[in-house]
Order: C-alpha cells, then structure tokens, then sequence
C-alpha cells in the first residue's frame, strides 16, 4: 500500500449508503474490497471489482482489513456486531456510520476493546462529493484515525470532532441534507407543472436549477445568502416568492422544527 492509495476494507452492508460509498471509493481506486451483504443484487454493480459475502462466516480466512465499515442499519447492530469482534486489533480500524449507534455500545458488541470511529456521511459520496463527520472512540491511535481521515477524505470533505453528542445533530443537517434538496427538486418540479409548464421540460429545469446552483455555491467565494440576494432583484420576481418562503413560519421555522426532529430521532436511535 502507498501512501495515497486505499488499504484493503471490509464493507458490512451494501445498501444506499454503503454501495454509494463502495462507488466513490472504487473510483478513487480501492483496489480490495470484501462485502458482507446478504443480497447478491445490492453487489451487482460492482461484480469483478469487490468479494461479496453473504455473513461473516464466509469472509476468505487470510483477509485482513486495514477498516472495517459498518454500513448496517441501526437496528440490526447488535445481532450483528459480535461477529466481527474477531478483527478487533491494532491494523483494523471500526468505521460506523449507523445512526444514532453510540461508540460505547458498537465496543462493547466487538468485544470491548475495539478501536471504533462513529461517521456520519451523506450519498454524494457516491459522486465524490459527500461530507462526513466523524469522532473518534477511546484507543483509536493516530495511524488508525489518519487511515479513517483518507478514507473519508476520498469521497468528500472530512471534519473531525471529538465531542459525540455531535453528531446526532450531524446527521440531521448533512447526513439527511440531501434528502431535502431533493424535496426541493421534487417541489419545484410539481409547481412548475402547476404553472403550465411541460412535464418533462419541468423535471430537467428543477434538476439543472438544483444542481447548479450547488455548483455555484461550492465554486463560490460569497456565502449563500449573498448568492440568495444575487437573484433577487428589487421589486422583481424572486422578492415575490422569498417573501411567500422567508415568512418566520414558513421555511425558516419549518426546517428548524425537521431538524429538531431529525437530532432527537438520532439520540432515540442509540438504543
Ligand atoms: N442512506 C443514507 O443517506 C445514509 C445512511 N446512513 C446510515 O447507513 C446505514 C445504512 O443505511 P442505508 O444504506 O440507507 O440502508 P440499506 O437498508 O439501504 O442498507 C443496508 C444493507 O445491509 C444489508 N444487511 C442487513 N443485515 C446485514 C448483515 N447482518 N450483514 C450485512 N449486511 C446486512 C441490508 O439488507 P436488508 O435490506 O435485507 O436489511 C441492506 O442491503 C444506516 O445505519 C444509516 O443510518 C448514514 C448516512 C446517510
Ligand atoms: O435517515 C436516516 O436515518 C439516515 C441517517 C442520515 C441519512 N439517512
């Protein structure tokens, strides 16, 4: 292994979160992956690059992972867990990005002395694009976090903290963040329809608009509400509409109150 190139991992789970993962970290050149997923399909399309195996039983005996990925639901930690408590050790590295799952639990499922590291990606990963939070447990070494940081770092933005609590509101805001830009896009699609315009032309200008506008906004140097007031013009059009979304109990208190809900249903979820 290089310095820049990625160790060998272990992915436990290859749903939307893992498989969008797997994708970012294949284009950056993983070279060897074992997937522990029960469904052969969720592997598909990454046949002839990755190993997949449907428990850990039948993960190959010499395999030796530089991280271990947990990419399982939350609920179904703590039947699954136990098995892994075997790789627990000084080369291998515990990178859970289950929700809510708090690291004192995960160690004590793989047996008390794992090193583990408690992320909160989101799926742009699968484009390269993510963000990830992640904190760090009790006996994660310096080698062992920078091995997690480049892994991170090869699908997205990477910040650390050290602070757990954290991330329950982490995984609110970014980890769940693209689910509501794609509301956005969805809305925006059903109101362009409900002015007259056509289906089709509707669903590519909610597309283009949403995803340009992130472009711009990563490529910019002004912040988002200097980029908001850019559009809007005085007297025009976008006045119109902010004065009908910036209302206080309109978006401004209605995304507070989804993210409240969201931090409190992660803190529920660590069980
Ligand atoms: N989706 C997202 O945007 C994000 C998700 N996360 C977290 O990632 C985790 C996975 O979420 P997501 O990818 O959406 O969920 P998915 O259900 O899409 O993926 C989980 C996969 O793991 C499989 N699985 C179930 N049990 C096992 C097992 N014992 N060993 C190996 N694989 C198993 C599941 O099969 P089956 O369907 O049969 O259960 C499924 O294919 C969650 O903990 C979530 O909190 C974090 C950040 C963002
Ligand atoms: O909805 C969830 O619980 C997961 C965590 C963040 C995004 N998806």
């Amino acid at each position: 292994m290089t310095e820049t190139s990625l160790p060998p991992l272990l992915l436990v789970g290859c749903g939307k979160m893992g498989g969008a993962m797997l994708a970012g970290w294949l284009e950056r050149g993983l070279d060897e992956a074992v997937v522990v997923e029960p469904h052969a399909a969720a592997v598909a399309g990454f046949a002839g690059r990755v190993t997949r195996v449907p428990d850990p039983a039948s993960i190959p005996a010499g395999f030796r992972p530089g991280a271990v990925v947990l990419a399982i639901k939350p609920q179904e930690a703590a039947a699954t867990l136990p098995a892994f408590a075997r790789l627990a050790g000084p080369e291998t590295v515990f990178l859970s990005i289950m929700a809510g799952r708090a690291i004192g639990g995960m160690r004590a499922a793989l047996g008390g002395e794992a090193a583990v590291i408690r992320a909160m990606p989101n799926t742009p990963a699968a484009v390269r694009q993510g963000f990830t939070v992640a904190c760090p447990g009790p006996g994660v070494t310096a080698a062992q976090r920078a091995l997690a940081d480049r892994l991170l770092g090869a699908i997205g933005e990477v910040a650390w903290v050290e602070e757990e609590g954290l991330i329950d509101p982490v995984t609110a805001v970014s980890g769940g963040g693209p689910a509501y830009v794609f509301l956005l896009a969805e809305l925006l699609e059903k109101a362009a329809v409900e002015q007259g315009l056509p289906a089709d032309l509707a669903r590519r200008m909610a597309r283009a608009t949403v995803a340009g506008s992130g472009a711009l906004l990563a490529a910019s140097a002004e912040s988002s509400a200097q980029l908001r007031i850019n559009v809007t013009s005085p007297k025009g059009t976008t006045e119109r509409a902010l004065a009908v979304l910036m209302a206080p109990e309109a978006w401004p208190a209605a995304l507070s109150r989804a993210i409240a809900a969201a931090t409190e249903r992660s803190r529920e979820l660590a069980g």
